[in-house]
């Protein structure tokens, strides 16, 4: 099998306050695979996500993205690897006022340092390839409507175009359906699953049900006190192994 488009061994994070969130965590996302993650408030989750995205810095272990190891990286080299990397989060972050396209061409400025992009102006150039996007989230006939007038689910998928604007290799997604009703957020995971299945991204989601990891992941991953404990298909994930990642543990027993 081919190297894995990220790969994340050993990670541990500790904070500055001493929470050691991260320990001895270590995972991997093959291009066309959405896996998610489950696991209980505090248990690492998002922590892992910003080290895969470089945002933060792991008290050790190692993270490559498409071979490029993202945990040794500053500077500008660093901003390139993370090029490769999309993020989106339990808000869609969009400048209400602007257009739902503006707000997608604004995910093409990493790609255009220059002096225009630095005052802020969009890359005009870029306007066909964000429509593409906008097609793939289904939302092309909104184009140049404000962001604002968009409903929560039509305003996630935006986010998600603005993030393939950036031609990532990957997405990281951090509970990008917590602030969606059922319909939406169904809607939103298998826009996710299309788009790791047929465009071949590498898809690594967080997640807060279950019933919706079960019906879209190609692995769950489930995280506890730091730990992934469990790395399966759905079909072999026990209810059991879920139910104990939930389980309230005594403080004693959690990591320094
Ligand atoms: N900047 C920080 N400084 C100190 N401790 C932190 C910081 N960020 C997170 N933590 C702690 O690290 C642990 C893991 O936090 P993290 O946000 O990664 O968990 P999570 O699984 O994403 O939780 P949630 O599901 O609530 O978002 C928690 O105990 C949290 O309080």
């Amino acid at each position: 099998m081919s190297q894995p488009l990220i790969e994340v061994s050993g990670l541990a994070m500790r904070y500055p306050t001493g929470r050691m969130a991260l320990t001895d965590a270590s995972l991997t996302v093959n291009a066309g695979e959405l896996v998610v993650i489950l696991g209980a408030n505090g248990c690492g989750k998002s922590t892992l996500l910003r080290c895969v995205a470089g945002m933060l810095q792991p008290t050790a272990g190692r993270v490559t993205v498409a071979g490029s190891p993202i945990s040794n990286l500053t500077g500008q080299r660093l901003a390139d690897a993370r090029m490769a990397l999309g993020m989106v989060f339990q808000n869609a972050n969009l400048v209400k006022r602007r257009s739902v396209i503006a707000n997608v061409m604004a995910g093409t400025l990493g790609r255009h340092r220059n002096w225009k992009t630095a005052l802020g102006l969009l890359p005009h150039s870029e306007r066909p390839f964000a429509e593409r996007c906008l097609d793939e989230v289904g939302l092309l006939g909104f184009a140049d409507q404000r962001a604002g007038t968009l409903s929560g689910g039509q305003a996630q998928r935006c986010s998600v175009a603005r993030a393939l604007a950036q031609r990532p290799l990957a997405l990281l997604a951090d509970e990008p359906v917590a602030a969606l009703d059922p319909e939406a957020a169904e809607g939103l995971m298998s826009l996710l699953k299309r788009l790791a299945h047929e465009d071949g991204l590498g898809i690594l989601c967080v997640l807060h049900q279950p019933d919706l990891a079960r019906r879209h992941a190609d692995r769950i991953l489930g995280m506890k006190d730091g730990r992934v404990l469990f790395d399966e298909k759905p079909s072999d994930v026990q209810e059991v192994a879920v139910s104990a990642l939930y389980a309230k543990a005594p403080l004693e027993t959690l990591p320094a």
